[in-house]
């Protein structure tokens, strides 16, 4: 439902895995988004109180080792298992994936459920790391805006392989050097399957909740609206204010300016 319809959407419940990354980036967005509450998700009774679960961008071994400490990874599993909507970005997107080259030595662990293979590293080191503009699919355009999206990748990967029945939602076409490099055109940066979806790129590191607004829209098909109270208006637009990090703004997201745009 785009931002600004009259009649307001009913409350749903959206967690964010917390536990390293970009998590807080996430959670500014997804309350810009009208109707979510929104929750960091650290404990398996968190987790199962949310509706459906985006994974940050970050490190992916660091963060499969803190799920593991804290035991959360067979819980993890089982929320994707159970077919409950989960976006992974970046370290995310690495996470949710059946196979990854290039992994630190000893592997790492993966939760695995989205039939692609990734390249954890793919666009090189972190000072590799680039902004562009890529044509934006459908679930995304339908929010308005631009037909194209601002795409952060930050020591990102790549989809090299997608499983029958991933929808590619964005690719990006190799420079030359890239070209040379890899062998190839373009790749695969953002996916579909189902409830599952992840990016390579960071939408929590802009302005645009575009990203947030598909996403929340599959985990409202999903729950077929049962995670919200109806008739309940939705919560004011800062509801969840004052959850957020107790530190200097630091980034554009944390701007006053973007902050108290009601327009987004
Ligand atoms: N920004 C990111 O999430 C980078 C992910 C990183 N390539 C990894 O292996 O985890």
């Amino acid at each position: 439902m785009a931002t600004g319809d009259a009649t307001p959407a009913p409350r749903i419940r959206v967690g964010v895995l917390a536990l390293q990354g970009s998590f807080r980036e996430h959670m500014t967005l997804l309350q810009k988004v009208p109707g979510v509450e929104v929750v960091e998700v650290r404990t398996k009774d968190e987790l199962e109180s949310v509706a459906g679960l985006i994974i940050p961008g970050g490190e992916s071994t660091t963060m499969a080792l803190v799920a593991e400490r804290w035991g959360l990874i067979p819980e993890l599993r089982s929320f994707a298992k159970a077919g409950k909507p989960v976006w992974g970005t970046c370290a995310g997107m690495i996470f949710l994936a059946e196979g990854a080259e290039g992994q630190k030595e000893g592997g790492q662990t993966l939760l695995g459920g989205l039939d692609i293979t990734v390249s954890r590293n793919f666009f090189g080191a972190q000072i590799n790391s680039f902004e562009t503009r890529l044509p934006a699919p459908e679930c995304v355009k339908s929010h308005g805006s631009t037909d194209d999206f601002r795409a952060v990748f930050i020591r990102a990967p790549a989809v090299l392989a997608a499983g029958p029945g991933v929808e590619v939602l964005a690719e990006y076409a190799l420079t030359p050097e890239e070209r040379a490099k890899h062998g190839r055109d373009k790749v695969i940066v953002g996916v579909r399957k189902g409830v599952l979806m992840a990016t390579a790129f960071h939408p929590e590191l802009t302005t645009d909740i575009r990203w947030h607004q598909a996403f929340v829209d599959m985990v409202r098909a999903h729950a077929g609206e049962a995670g919200g109270v109806p008739g309940k208006a939705p919560p004011p637009l800062y509801e969840n204010l004052g959850r957020l990090p107790n530190r200097p703004p630091d980034m554009p997201i944390y701007g006053q300016e973007f902050l108290k745009r009601e327009d987004l």
